[in-house]
Formats: structure tokens, sequence, C-alpha cells
């Protein structure tokens, strides 16, 4: 093992999802610049999404590769929620606490095992483990402070909340009111008395019991959340680092830079005059829904970029991710789509984005404020809602144009918010390149994320190492 005592070793724990996993290992990748050792738990099948980063940091960054836990739910082979889509969360979430006992025995027998756990907010038994061991957990949400917030208030208050049917805020600031089915996707689920589901419940709310909370997020955006956070937990180790997910050079990359094909084509648009579409790494539209959007993006006469995902050979056959017949070709020219996957960051990025049909996951979120671009916003499940929210009311840079995993938008309204969106109407552009500026501030020079990354480095530095923490507790 390549660890002296005098390097300040973390483990790392992402949570098997490509919207949670990817931020972490960009954290993986700043945290090692800062000149941290780190060890990242992964299983075999996982290990391809940890490539990039090992070879840019082959000393400092390790994989500790576990087997995966049999999950009765979770076919032979599945190791990511990405093939068992979002209902694969709960077999994953209990499947992953089987590490618990494999993670103890590794940290008893290193010679130098780590001072810190950081782990996905899906992760929260990681607190018990670190516990056990002595040592801090930080919980890395791969979402805002606003949605941690919400977390913490419903999770701490379910038995009251449980039968509303609709929400008050009003402990928070802005003090949003939220329909019952618009919170969190996982509070709506939880079953009283249900193991599995009193397993999510103690796993939320170990999250704000950790030690530490580290947020995909920036100052000007999320701070009076993440203000209100380090009131509440009556600490101040709450850290905003985000964007993390950023083009250009020093940056890990996201792995699929444009091909020249997409490149050249967008090169050949005006500036801020094409619409990129795409609802995340897992969602999959039913035919209804494909074929409205299809004509809401034929009549808009717009350019855009659209992916979409296709699904299993049976998913096709019952009619999801289906481009309605004729589509590409009466669109030859002006739209593009793309199946399955497109390198989102560098589209966003390209001058020619201009708007953002987007399912408000947070790493889409982050990338659109980054890119500069109009969103319009169609949450469907999980933290969705809570980010349109932000998006839409709080800073202005977004319009609601769809709401629901199962809704089907009306195609004329949606080529008439698209064609609006491109246009100047009610200052939107403007209001988003003023958050662009800001979230780039925030991570350049001395910006709030910058600021935030140096204290993080530095509250881990100030932890004693493993061993002597172990000699100091047997002592006392
Ligand atoms: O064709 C694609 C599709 C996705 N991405 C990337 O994949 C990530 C997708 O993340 P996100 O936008 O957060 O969506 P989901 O994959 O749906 O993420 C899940 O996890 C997020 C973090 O917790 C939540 O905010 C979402 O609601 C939840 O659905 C982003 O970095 C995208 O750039 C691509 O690069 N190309």
């Amino acid at each position: 093992m390549s660890t002296t005592v005098n390097n300040c070793h973390i483990l790392l724990f992402p949570y098997p999802a490509q919207g949670h996993m990817l931020p972490l290992l960009h954290l993986a990748h700043r945290l090692s610049l800062h000149g941290l050792t780190i060890t990242i738990v992964i299983t075999h099948k996982n290990l391809p999404y940890l490539s990039s980063l090992l070879s840019s940091h082959p000393s400092s960054i390790t994989p500790l590769i576990l087997p995966f836990p049999s999950h009765p739910s979770i076919p032979p082979g599945v190791e990511n929620v990405k093939d068992l889509g979002h209902s694969g969360n709960l077999p994953m979430l209990t499947s992953l606490s089987k590490l618990h006992d494999p993670l103890l025995h590794w940290f008893n027998s290193h010679p130098d095992p780590p001072v810190a756990i950081i782990s996905d907010f899906f992760l929260g038994w990681t607190l018990h483990l670190a516990h056990q061991l002595n040592i801090p957990r930080l919980v890395f949400f791969p979402s805002g402070a606003f949605l941690a917030a919400i977390d913490d208030y419903v999770w701490n208050n379910v038995e009251q909340l449980k039968t509303l049917d609709q929400v008050e805020l009003s402990a928070l600031p802005g003090s949003h009111v939220f329909k019952s089915h618009h919170l969190p996707s996982l509070f709506r689920l939880y079953k009283k008395s249900d193991p599995d589901w009193e397993f999510v419940k103690d796993l939320k709310l170990a999250n704000t019991k950790s030690w530490g909370c580290v947020f995909n997020s920036f100052e000007a955006f999320e701070g009076e959340y993440m203000d209100y956070l380090k009131k509440k937990l009556s600490h101040d180790r709450i850290f905003g680092v985000g964007p993390l997910n950023l083009p250009g050079p020093g940056n890990l990359g996201s792995g699929s830079d444009l091909n020249e094909g997409l490149l050249t084509w967008l090169d050949g648009c005006p500036k801020a005059s094409v619409v990129y579409v795409c609802f995340g790494s897992q969602k999959l539209l039913k035919r209804e829904q494909m074929e409205a959007l299809a004509l809401g993006l034929e009549k808009s006469g717009t350019r855009f970029v659209w992916v979409v995902k296709t699904g299993s050979t049976q998913e096709r056959e019952d009619g999801f991710g289906n481009v309605p017949d004729g589509f590409e070709e009466r669109v030859a020219g002006r739209g593009l789509v793309i199946r399955e996957w497109a390198p989102q960051v560098s589209i966003l990025s390209h001058e020619a984005a201009g708007v953002f049909l987007s399912h408000c996951g947070w790493n889409s979120v982050l990338e659109g404020i980054v890119g500069g671009v109009v969103i319009l916003a169609w949450p469907m499940e999980a933290d969705q809602f809570v980010n349109a929210r932000l998006l839409v009311e709080d800073m202005g840079v977004g319009v609601r144009v769809c709401e629901g995993a199962g809704s089907v938008p009306e195609a004329g309204e949606l080529s008439r918010v698209i064609g609006e969106s491109m246009s100047e109407a009610g200052g939107l552009k403007d209001k988003a390149k003023e958050l662009k500026e800001k979230a780039l501030e925030a991570v350049s020079k001395e910006g709030s994320s910058v600021q935030d990354m140096g204290r993080l480095v530095g509250e881990l530095r100030k932890l004693k190492p493993f061993k002597s923490r172990i000699q100091h507790t047997s002592v006392s």
C-alpha cells in the first residue's frame, strides 16, 4: 500500500448510479489535486467508471474492489442502478449495506487506514460503521442543499407529514409549500414498520447527523439553504464545493467528448440557437410522451439535439423509447436524435446551446447553469420537483413545461414555450447568463466553492490517524 502516516487518507464510497457516482468521482479528483490519498469502494462491474480517474491519479487514488453482495431482487451480474431503474434503489440500498463487515475487516487489517469516510447520501449506514471505527463520516449529497434541508425536515417529522396532501416548509428559507406527491420519492414511498423502509428512514436521518455535509452546489445558488443547515445542525462543516463537473482543461472530463460530426454540426449553428433535450441517465419515455415531444420539437421549427434512451428489446416492444416513424427524416438538417448517451457537458457548454429541456436531475441542473442556458423543466420524480422549484421560482432561470413521470405534454404548448424561450422574452436568458457567471466565479480563485474546498481539506487534514485514535480510545 502506498499510503504513509503523513498522508491524509480518506475512504470514498460512491453509490452505483450514474447521477450519484460521477460527481463523487469529480470530488475525488479535486481532493487528490489537494494532495489527499484516496481509496474508493467499488464492486467489480463498476470498476470501468473509475478508469479515467485512476489513470489521472495513479499514485494517490486506489480502488478497494469488493464483491457485490447478492440480493433476491437484483439479477446476477447487475451492480448498477442504471440496469434496474429507479425501483432498483431499494434493493440496491439494502444490498450494499452488507459491505459493512468486509469494510470493518479491511479497516482493521490496513496498515494506514483512512481517517474519515465520505459516502453518498444513500449510504447513511456508513455513519454507524464510522462510529464503530471512531472516525468521522461526511455525507456527499449528489443533490442540493435545499433537498437536504427538506429531507432533514420530512424524515424527522415523518409521522405527522406522511398523511398530508401538502407540506408547508415554514421553518425553511422561502417557506415553500409542496404537494405531497412532489416531495422526494423515498419519503413518499416510505412504509412504516416495513424493515426495508425503516432502514431507509435510518439512513436518511443519519445524513444530517454526520460529522460534515459536502454539496455539489455553490453559495450564490444555495447559500441560504447551506446557512440554514449550519444553524440547524449547530456546526459549520457544511461545504458547497460545486459545480464539480466542469468542461475544459484541469477537470476530470465527463469521459465523452464531442465527436467530430456533432462538433461540426454545432459549430455550424448560430449562437444559442439549439434546444438540447435529455432526461438524465435512466429515464425511458413511453410512446405518448415520445410522440408529443417529437411533435412539439417539429412544430417549434428550432434546431435541436434530442438524446433518446431506447431501453431493452422488451421495453421497446412495450412502446418505450421509440422515435416516431419518419420524424428524423422530416427534421433532417435541423434536428439530431442521439440514441442512449450523448456528451452532455460538452453540448451544453457549446455556444450553440441555448435551451435545455430537462428532467431537472441535479447534475443536469448544474451542467445547464454552467452552460448558461435557459432550462425548460419537466420534473418527473426523486428530487426533481424540488430542483425545478429552485430553478423556476427561486432563480428565475427556468420555465416549467410539464410535471410527472407519466405525464404527456401538450405538443402545441410545448412548441410555443420552446419558441418563446429561444427569444429574449422574460429576461430568462440574461438571468441564465448571470447565474453562469456566478457559478464560474464560485470555482475560480477565491471563489466560495474554492474556499469551501480549502476548508474541507483543512478539516480533513486535522483528523488524527486511525491507529492513534484506537490507542487514544483504549487509553481513555
Ligand atoms: O446522454 C447522457 C445522459 C446523461 N449524461 C450525464 O449523466 C448525468 C445525469 O445525472 P442527472 O442529471 O442528475 O440525472 P439522473 O441520472 O436521472 O440522476 C439521478 O440522481 C441525481 C443525483 O442524486 C438526481 O438529482 C436525479 O433526480 C436522479 O434521477 C449528468 O452528469 C449528465 O451529464 C450524459 O453525459 N449523457
